[in-house]
């Protein structure tokens, strides 16, 4: 916590400064209300009149010192929330995809208001107010003593016993914090299911199941609460008892030394203030450590959710020629889990302006070759070349933009067709996102909506049908212009128009590129200039689909299965026209 305060020590240090004013002007005030009491009694005007000036000084002083107090700590801790999030979201953005594949959205999205929100109230109201009672505690213990020790010693008896139970009180909090952090993101979690998955929700009638798990995780997170309140209501109780306990023996004390003359009023006047300030001081502290304790918490839980190993920065940016393989497998064996072998000896080239085809059943490890070349697990044995370097000693932001990735699940953000076209590409113009909207056969639908390319699309582009969204994502990779284009075909069945236009999209995007696809459509196929085919892992045969339909293999099997299920579809689909 403290590396993120270090930018802003200037303004940490003004709000040491202000706190410290602040404290010593108290007992500046105290002090001379000490000489205004004793002047009063002996009937010296002039003494008088001079500690009301000071005292009115005083007041003054507190006004000015009060601004610059709340001001730097809102500022630095206003600037150190959003150091924290752009940490966190810095670090989610470089999170290794295995790491991520095992979390749920909600899991960083609730840390990232609910947590930073917490530190930036700690910093901006509590932190420094450690310092403050602390110093103002000292201070008057220190002036106490010069008024009369023998009174001081008497009134700080209590402490060691007050401070022996409030830290013993405020322990769990620490533990049971961290708890709630974890149920609070649990119940993001359902609440976040229960929005992305709204079709399924509905269809299936899933709300009541999916309501009793919230209600379930909502009710385990009162209980927490209630039980961190209670925690908190026990430590204010203490701190009741610590304020009022004390000054009742106080009085019977004190007044005792003024009727024996050994203390003159005016002191004792002083006294009962600086041991208002001591009371008050160690009525909140143990507040405000319990709350320390709850933002370290909150602060491990927020970290350990980052605290992996990032992906690597740093590495190679060559220059792309087209003299040498876009893509090289050699000898490529891949486990996610380090135990079982997904992919088996992956051996292939994808030469410049080539394309290849990917083949193979639902899970023979089609889509895991396109993670590997994207750098998302680079825990392989072998070696991955990419445009003639190995993959693993490029830089790997760089690496991934010289490739387009068109996949099966196009994901569209909340914001305007536009923005979503260009996702994130620098320096586009709308002529060219027009024309690639063209070429990927989507213009004419965007420019029918009222907004035209200023539509607002969903979260996930949900007013957009599964045909229009995968010509977003062909248009996004035609709009990159990437070297490279790995292109996942969706199998999601379309209606015959939607298909046609989809395909040639496809094409287009696919001439002049070097392509490596996972092909699922038969012209895809029989463009291929070679076609891999997969089988757990293994490329079982490769070829030019002339070829492998010259073998009573593998390929020929799926192939004569596709055919028929194409036909099928096509002679369902004509018949519903
Ligand atoms: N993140 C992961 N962790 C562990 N296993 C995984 C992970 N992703 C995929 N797998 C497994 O790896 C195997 C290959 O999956 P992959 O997605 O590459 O297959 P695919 O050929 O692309 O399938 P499909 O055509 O259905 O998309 C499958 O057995 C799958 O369960």
């Amino acid at each position: 916590m403290l590396a993120f305060l270090k930018p802003y020590r200037l303004l940490v240090a003004l709000k040491m400064v202000s706190t410290s004013l602040n404290a010593g002007n108290d007992i500046i005030l105290v002090y001379f209300l000490n000489i205004l009491v004793n002047a009063a009694l002996s009937e010296n005007f002039a003494g008088v009149q001079y500690a009301i000036i000071i005292l009115f000084c005083s007041v003054l002083f507190g006004v000015g010192v009060n601004y610059l107090d709340t001001y730097s700590s809102g500022k630095f801790s206003a600037y150190v929330a959003r150091d924290m999030k752009r940490t966190y979201s810095g670090a989610i953005d470089r999170l290794p995809l295995s790491y991520l594949e095992t979390k749920h959205s909600a899991d960083f999205s609730s840390r990232m208001s609910n947590s930073i929100n917490a530190m930036e109230h700690f910093f901006n109201y509590e932190l420094i107010a450690i310092f403050f009672h602390s110093f103002r505690i000292t201070i008057s213990i220190a002036v106490m003593f010069f008024i009369n020790w023998q009174l001081t010693l008497f009134c700080i008896i209590l402490l060691p016993i007050v401070a022996l139970l409030t830290n013993k009180i405020s322990q769990p909090l620490h533990q049971y914090s961290a708890k709630m952090q974890q149920s609070l993101a649990q119940t993001n979690k359902s609440t976040q299911d229960m929005i992305s998955g709204i079709h399924l929700v509905k269809s299936y009638q899933l709300a009541t199941l999916l309501f009793r798990k919230f209600k379930r995780r909502v009710h385990k997170m009162l209980a927490e609460a209630l039980f961190m309140e209670k925690r908190k209501a026990s430590i204010g109780s203490l701190s009741v008892f610590v304020q009022t306990a004390p000054f009742i023996l106080f009085f019977m004390v004190g007044g005792y030394l003024v009727i024996q003359k050994q203390l003159a009023l005016g002191g004792l006047v002083a006294f009962a203030m600086l041991l208002n300030y001591l009371l008050q001081g160690l009525g909140s502290l143990p507040k405000l450590i319990a709350n320390l304790k709850v933002v370290e918490a909150i602060a491990d839980d927020l970290l350990a959710t980052i605290d992996v190993g990032l992906e690597r920065v740093g590495g190679i940016k060559p220059a792309i020629t087209t003299t040498v393989s876009a893509v090289q497998f050699e000898d490529v064996t891949f486990s996610y889990d380090g135990q079982t072998n997904i992919l088996h000896s992956i051996h292939f080239q994808l030469a410049p302006l080539k394309k290849i085809a990917l083949v193979g059943s639902s899970g023979s490890g089609k889509s895991t070759i396109f993670k590997l070349i994207t750098a998302f697990y680079e825990h392989y044995s072998g070696n991955i070349k990419l445009f003639g370097h190995p993959l693993n000693e490029w830089d790997i932001t760089y690496a991934r933009e010289q490739i387009a990735v068109v996949s099966q699940d196009t994901f569209l953000y909340a914001g305007t067709i536009f923005h979503n076209l260009i996702c994130g590409t620098a320096g586009v113009t709308l002529e060219a996102v027009v024309e690639a909207a063209r070429s990927a056969n989507i213009h004419d639908y965007i420019v029918s909506l009222p907004n035209g390319y200023d539509t607002i699309v969903g979260e996930r582009g949900i007013n957009l049908s599964g045909g229009q969204k995968q010509r977003i994502a062909i248009a996004r990779a035609i709009i990159k212009n990437a070297p490279l284009i790995l292109l996942d075909e969706a199998t999601s069945a379309l209606d015959t128009e939607s298909e046609m236009l989809v395909q040639e999209a496809l094409h287009r995007i696919m001439k002049d590129k070097t392509v490596l696809v996972i092909a699922h459509r038969l012209s895809t196929i029989k463009d291929a200039d070679e076609v891999l085919v997969l089988e757990r892992g293994i490329i079982v045969e490769r070829g030019t689909h002339e070829q492998l339909l010259g073998r009573e293999g593998a390929y020929k099997r799926l192939y004569e299965q596709q055919l028929f299920s194409h036909q099928t579809v096509t002679a369902i689909g004509d018949k519903g026209a």
